[in-house]
């Protein structure tokens, strides 16, 4: 498996961000420490633009988006992406859909959604509207085609009303296992606050370290790939405490796919 660290930060705009980029290398040093591999550092841009079209940053987004697809080239897999905010995981999910097809559903574990679009996210952040993007709607620079066809939340907590009307009408699921083959998307703050506080955006509640990792384990289908996205610490003691969730993590990846 791989490893890509994606230090991206423009895709949120909490002022919690600027540690995403340092949060991210430290978390994908603990990562490579368990999956003995050494991580790729995509050279993602440092700097901000300004927002158009209702996305802040989209400029920079856009080329932080062909440096990852580069990396995405590398034909050994499956990747795991350490994030960066929840945008970084929106080219590889794009790419594994592609790699298989429409039987390929995201698990989306987040205390967000994440299913803005331009016109009803309350911030002009990237990352708030990155699954809506990956299931094809939303600006269309960043609306993926093929579409993901299947996403199921978990741990959504924190709804904004744009994201609950796409919920009724039945864009997403709240339960079960999204197709034969998954992705697993893991916001860190879809943990309790009270136990890792290291989340760029936390909201109260949320599941426990042990019971996301107890739900990857349980997985009856295989993971084609994952991303692990907004840690905004560097605190070495609160990163650990992630140990069962990466280890759950790389073990279903290098667990592979049956040919
Ligand atoms: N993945 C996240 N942390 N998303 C935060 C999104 C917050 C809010 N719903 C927004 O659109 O701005």
């Amino acid at each position: 498996m791989r490893i890509h660290a994606v230090p991206q930060r423009q895709g949120a705009v909490v002022e919690r961000a600027r540690t995403l980029p340092a949060g991210c290398l430290e978390l994908s040093r603990l990562a490579g420490d368990i999956a003995y591999v050494r991580p790729y550092v995509v050279p993602v841009s440092r700097e901000d633009s300004p927002t158009v079209d209702g996305v802040a940053n989209r400029a920079v987004l856009i080329a932080n988006r062909t440096a990852q697809l580069a990396a995405l080239e590398a034909p050994e897999g499956p990747v795991l992406t350490i994030g960066g905010d929840c945008g970084s995981d929106v080219a590889p999910i794009g790419v594994a859909r592609f790699r298989y097809g429409e039987g390929l559903g995201v698990m989306w574990f987040d205390a967000h959604p994440d299913l803005n679009t331009p016109s009803t996210s309350p911030s002009g952040a990237f990352h708030g509207m990155a699954l809506r993007a990956l299931l094809g709607e939303g600006d269309p620079e960043f609306a993926a085609s093929p579409a993901v066809g299947n996403a199921v939340l978990v741990g959504a907590r924190s709804i904004d009303p744009g994201e609950q009307a796409a919920i009724d009408r039945g864009l997403v699921a709240r339960e079960g296992v999204p197709g034969d083959r998954v992705y697993l998307h893991i916001d860190l703050d879809v943990l309790d606050p009270a136990e890792f506080s290291g989340a760029t955006f936390p909201e109260p509640g949320g599941l426990s370290i042990d019971a996301v990792a107890a739900a990857i384990d349980a997985l009856p289908v295989p993971v084609v790939g994952a991303g692990i996205t907004e840690c905004s610490t560097t605190d070495r003691a609160e990163i650990l405490k992630l140990a069962p969730i990466l280890e759950a993590v790389t073990t279903a990846l290098q667990r592979g796919v049956p040919s």
